[in-house]
């Protein structure tokens, strides 16, 4: 199956006499794809997230998960085959170590005792944290209490992780670091992976990005495509990243810069590229 999620013409609110949240929103996210959600606070990103696991059900459309329509008699399996990452991981422990709480999402749904102990080894090592199986986790840095809330989703074999702002209480070196263990674990297992972000470095690593505006789908395509139309993302008050600005800069200075970098090292092929032929 090519695709794992579909949206399909979703409107969402919270109560009848609040306003449309998500308005008439669609789109597919594939097999295996790093998709990031980026758009400014109060634009729907978190809603969309909660819709895809069943923790909210859209009063309009349809959420199609692994062919399977996200509904009260769907939501357990889609449950396991969607797994969530917060912002804050204190509120994700439920556990007094960490091996317990690997072991509390595997136990909902219903894994066999034998094949828990196998699967707790697995993902705490996946996350590089089996020597901190026997910690509380409450005692754990910001950094580890991801990495152990990640191996939680991780033990049930999701087919999809989803980061909600879940490296935005970590430093810039933790966010990589994080960042870096999720891909891994991604592409070893080939899970379909959904960031929302306000980080733009992790944004220009996704490999498609969805711009939400005011609850609409505002633009999607790969990250390059995006970060070129900057003054239009400016205009609806999101930032681009700092190669994006200087390349604008350099550009007002005469450099006739074609393709969009976004890092410094294709920037420097772009410079390289100029300066051969003068
Ligand atoms: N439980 C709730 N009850 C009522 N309104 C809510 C609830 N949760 C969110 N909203 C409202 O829905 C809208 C979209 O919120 P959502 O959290 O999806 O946006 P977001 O893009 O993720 O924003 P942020 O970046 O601030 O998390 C906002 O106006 C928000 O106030």
């Amino acid at each position: 199956m090519e695709h794992f999620i579909e949206f399909k013409n979703v409107s969402f609110r919270y109560s009848e006499d609040q306003p449309w949240v998500l308005d008439d929103v669609s789109f597919k996210v594939k097999a295996n794809e790093w998709l990031a959600i980026i758009g400014h606070n109060g634009s729907g990103k978190s809603t969309i997230a909660k819709l895809m696991n069943g923790l909210l059900i859209p009063q309009q459309g349809e959420i199609l998960v692994s062919g399977m329509q996200v509904n009260e008699s769907t939501i357990w399996e889609i449950r396991r085959l969607v797994g969530m990452v917060f912002q804050n991981p204190d509120n994700q422990f439920v556990g007094t170590t960490v091996k317990d709480d690997v072991a509390f999402g595997m136990e909902n749904h219903g894994f066999p005792r034998e094949e828990m102990v196998e699967r707790i080894q697995e993902s705490l090592d996946a996350v590089g944290m089996t020597d901190y199986a026997g910690h509380e986790p409450h005692r754990l840095s910001g950094g580890q209490k991801q990495r152990v809330a990640i191996a939680s989703v991780m033990a049930v074999s999701p087919k999809l992780i989803i980061l909600d702002e879940a490296t935005a209480m970590l430093d810039p070196k933790g966010r990589k670091e994080i960042m870096n263990t999720v891909r891994n674990v991604q592409q070893q297992r080939d899970l379909s992976m959904i960031t929302i972000t306000h980080d733009l470095h992790e944004v220009v690593r996704a490999e498609r990005v969805i711009v939400m505006n005011k609850g609409k789908v505002w633009l999607e395509g790969e990250p390059r495509k995006i970060f070129e139309k900057k003054e239009a993302l400016r205009e609806i008050g999101l930032d681009t990243p700092f190669i994006t600005k200087l390349t604008s800069e350099l550009r007002n200075e005469g450099l006739d810069i074609q393709r969009e970098p976004l890092n410094h090292q294709e920037l420097l092929e772009e410079l390289w590229t100029l300066h051969s032929k003068m």
